[in-house]
């Protein structure tokens, strides 16, 4: 996308036509946009040189529609980790293209993007209004998941001989570089198969897009972690309880985790580097005013403090060394080096909080992110993501979304609100 001009880069597959609206429908106008750089001083830089802020297309229905309902097939894929809501997705998907089109073939591919290639023999599922109705109850994905490489010549090939005209994809950053490789692949082949994404991630961590769905819940479930962890510390002489939170590579779950459950007093993150010393210094100076301490690390944390393991996952995404116990064993370490008794209890809650149903913020914003997701597949777009902006629903170009990881700033306000309800230190 190039700044200051009006370029959605979402490929159109084709001519639109005119559906019959439906009742109710609230029809979006394509002129419609959100900015996605709202910072006051940089748009009056964009007014000033005369040029157009950069934008995002605001999602939802269009009243041009590139799919006849009554000929389309759609299917849907859930891939990565697990994360609360995928349940909801599904049926907010499905829901939506019987209930706003008529759509009614629907399959579901069982176990990621495996579910796609031949080699696997996966079969794919119809769905129907009836197997979908009571699945947002139930954590996990009823389609299953995978992580792992799979040919994108032979998924496509799936897709063209089951004639699916549009495929859901439903994951975090690899399942989106895969969608764009399978848009792009079907695009070559001069095939009408639109790809769109729904940003599926507890870590919330895809750029242009605000918030994940199963984040909101899986900080959520992190704060019976810290509770416990809290009246441990509490209940002891010099107690420390100790709680790793995950988040591969964004600290988002330990940071938000730390605000809402304002007992954390240390708060590590793998945006900021921190050093052994200047954070058991300062342990040992609150320890000493306070008497207990709780610490909420992020399994991406201090990764530079620990041997690299080398190992990657089945996607290809490093294996990170374990930051919670190797933090135990140090911290441990350090005061009986001292000859200071501590009382620390180390809690890893692990995939406790990611499998679990989606709580009901979480579960609403799912239906609305299907919903979209149907509309702008419905429309014809392609190559992009359901994206939340400054409380509106847009369509993001998956490249675009893909381009950068989303990260903690450390010196943004989000961090510095956490330094200031933590009472940390900026740099340890
Ligand atoms: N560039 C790519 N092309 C094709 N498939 C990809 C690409 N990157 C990732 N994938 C696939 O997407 C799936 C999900 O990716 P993964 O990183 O495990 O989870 P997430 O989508 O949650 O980030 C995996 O099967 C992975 O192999
Ligand atoms: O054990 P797994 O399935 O590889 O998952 C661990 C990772 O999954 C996550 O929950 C996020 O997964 P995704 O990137 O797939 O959304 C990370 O926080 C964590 O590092």
């Amino acid at each position: 996308m190039q700044e200051g001009k009006l370029d959605l880069t979402i490929s159109r597959l084709g001519e639109c036509r005119i559906p019959s609206p439906m009742p109710g429908t609230h029809f979006v106008d394509d002129e419609d946009h959100v900015l996605y750089d709202n910072n006051l001083r940089k748009i009056q830089e964009y007014l000033k040189a005369s040029k157009t802020p950069p934008f995002f297309e605001k999602a939802g229905p269009r009243a041009k529609i590139y799919f006849d309902p009554a000929k389309l097939k759609c299917g849907i894929v859930t891939c990565g980790g697990l994360c609360p809501g995928l349940n909801d997705v599904i049926r907010a998907i499905v829901m939506s293209l019987f209930h706003h089109y008529g759509v009614q073939n629907i399959f579901g591919f069982p176990y990621g993007y495996e579910g796609l290639s031949c080699r696997h023999k996966h079969v794919p599922v119809e769905l129907t209004l009836n197997s979908v109705a009571r699945i947002h109850e139930q954590g996990g994905t009823i389609l299953g998941s995978s992580r792992g490489p799979q040919d994108v010549s032979e998924m496509v090939d799936t897709l063209e001989r089951m004639k699916i005209g549009i495929l859901f994809t439903i994951g975090g950053d690899g399942t989106l570089r895969g969608g764009q490789a399978i848009a792009e692949e079907a695009g070559k082949r001069g095939l009408k198969i639109a790809v769109i994404g729904v940003p599926k991630t507890i870590d919330n961590d895809i750029s242009y897009v605000q918030r994940s769905f199963g984040f909101e819940t899986a900080v959520t479930e992190a704060g019976a972690a810290i509770v416990s962890a809290h009246t441990e510390a509490k209940g002891a002489r010099n107690g420390i309880g100790l709680v790793k939170l995950m988040g591969r590579e964004s600290g988002f779950i330990a940071a938000f985790a730390a605000l809402a459950y304002n007992d954390v007093n240390y708060c590590l993150i793998p945006e900021l580097p921190f050093t052994l010393k200047g954070f058991l210094e300062a342990l040992e100076k609150r320890l000493d005013e306070k008497g207990h301490a709780v610490i909420v690390v992020g399994e991406g944390a201090g990764q530079d403090l620990m041997q690299k393991t080398q190992q990657l996952d089945a996607s290809g995404n490093i294996r990170f060394g374990d930051i919670g116990s190797f933090l135990r064993d140090q911290i441990n370490a350090h005061f009986k080096g001292l000859g200071k008794e501590i009382n620390l209890k180390y809690i890893d809650p692990s995939y406790i909080i990611r499998s679990v149903p989606a709580n009901a913020h979480d579960s609403a914003f799912c239906l609305l992110l299907g919903q979209n997701a149907v509309h702008a597949g419905m429309a014809g777009r392609t190559n992009m993501v359901v994206g939340d902006w400054g409380g509106a629903f847009t369509h993001v170009p998956i490249p675009m979304a893909v381009s950068k990881r989303k990260k903690i700033d450390p010196d943004g306000r989000l961090w510095n609100i956490v330094l200031a309800s933590t009472g940390q230190p900026a740099r340890m």
